[in-house]
């Protein structure tokens, strides 16, 4: 893999000289493609400044950066969270402002730091997003979703108050994996977790992306959790990516507030 910048325009190549990655396999396809994806504030001021990326399908790829950089922002985008100028993000080569939002919300689900279960059990809310497009999921299917975010079947009639946080997130996740999504994003999923139920979430995360080719594109701020789970890292300054780079080469950013937030993190 190589990145490089033309101008404004970073481009990720995902497949190196020796047709391999990182080890994981070679990534054919390009799931989601950002091009001069910019957001600019009231007051004039860019919050996202012409953002290039091409996020590979089955990847895991970390977005890191300074506090105010745009990481959320620029997740937000690529569900229409916040609605993006048309033509700057494309799922499958097609444009996400040309398709229904709701599609894009199914294909591209999110997971927010701190989950918001809803009124009623753990299957209701898992049963939720499918109900909505008239389609109504068994017990059995609740079941594999609850092992899928690694809850076993004890969940399926709890309610929203008896869960701890670790578990809720867990739940959140089961009720967005209800809709099938290809696309995953999650913003600072683990922020809120003692050490063990952040492994759990990065566990499922991995065995998405290797038993489903999901694609998963997370904000974190912990260095070490990009370097444990992801495939490619993106980081964000200033709402420019300054940098794409493997887990393994952090240590290679030459940007100089990169190389700043990257040893004051580690
Ligand atoms: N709707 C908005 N109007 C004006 N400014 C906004 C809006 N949304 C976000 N911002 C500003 O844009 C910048 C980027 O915000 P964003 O939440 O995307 O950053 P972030 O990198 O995710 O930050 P953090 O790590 O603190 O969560 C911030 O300066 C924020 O105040």
């Amino acid at each position: 893999m190589e990145n490089f910048q033309d101008g404004a325009r970073v481009h990720l190549l995902v497949v190196d000289e020796a047709g391999d990655t990182t080890g994981n396999g070679t990534w054919p396809e390009t799931k989601i493609e950002v091009r001069d994806l910019t957001k600019v504030a009231d007051k004039g001021v860019a919050i996202l400044s012409k953002v290039n990326v091409d996020i590979p399908k089955g990847v895991i790829m970390g977005i890191i950066g300074p506090s105010g950089s745009g990481k959320s922002t620029f997740l937000r985008a690529l569900n229409r969270l916040w609605e993006p100028p048309s033509a700057s993000v494309f799922l499958d080569g097609v444009d996400i402002c040309d398709l229904d939002v709701l599609s894009v919300r199914r294909k591209v689900g999110m997971l927010f730091q701190l989950p918001a279960i809803f009124e009623g059990t753990v299957a209701d809310n898992i049963r939720y997003g499918p109900q909505l497009r008239g389609k109504k999921l068994s017990d059995n299917d609740v079941y594999k979703l609850l092992a899928l975010a690694d809850l076993d079947s004890s969940f399926f009639d709890k309610s929203g108050g008896e869960l701890s946080v670790g578990q809720a997130q867990r739940v959140a996740l089961a009720r967005t994996l209800a809709n099938e999504p290809e696309v995953l994003l999650l913003d600072e999923p683990t922020s809120a977790l003692d050490p063990i139920s952040t492994q759990n979430i990065e566990d499922v995360l991995v065995k998405l992306k290797t038993d489903r080719g999901m694609t998963i594109v997370f904000v974190s701020h912990s260095i070490k959790q990009i370097q444990r789970i992801a495939d490619v890292v993106c980081l964000l300054v200033d709402g420019e990516i300054v940098e794409i780079l493997k887990p393994g080469q952090l240590s290679e950013a030459t940007h100089p507030t990169a190389q700043r937030f990257l040893e004051l993190s580690s």
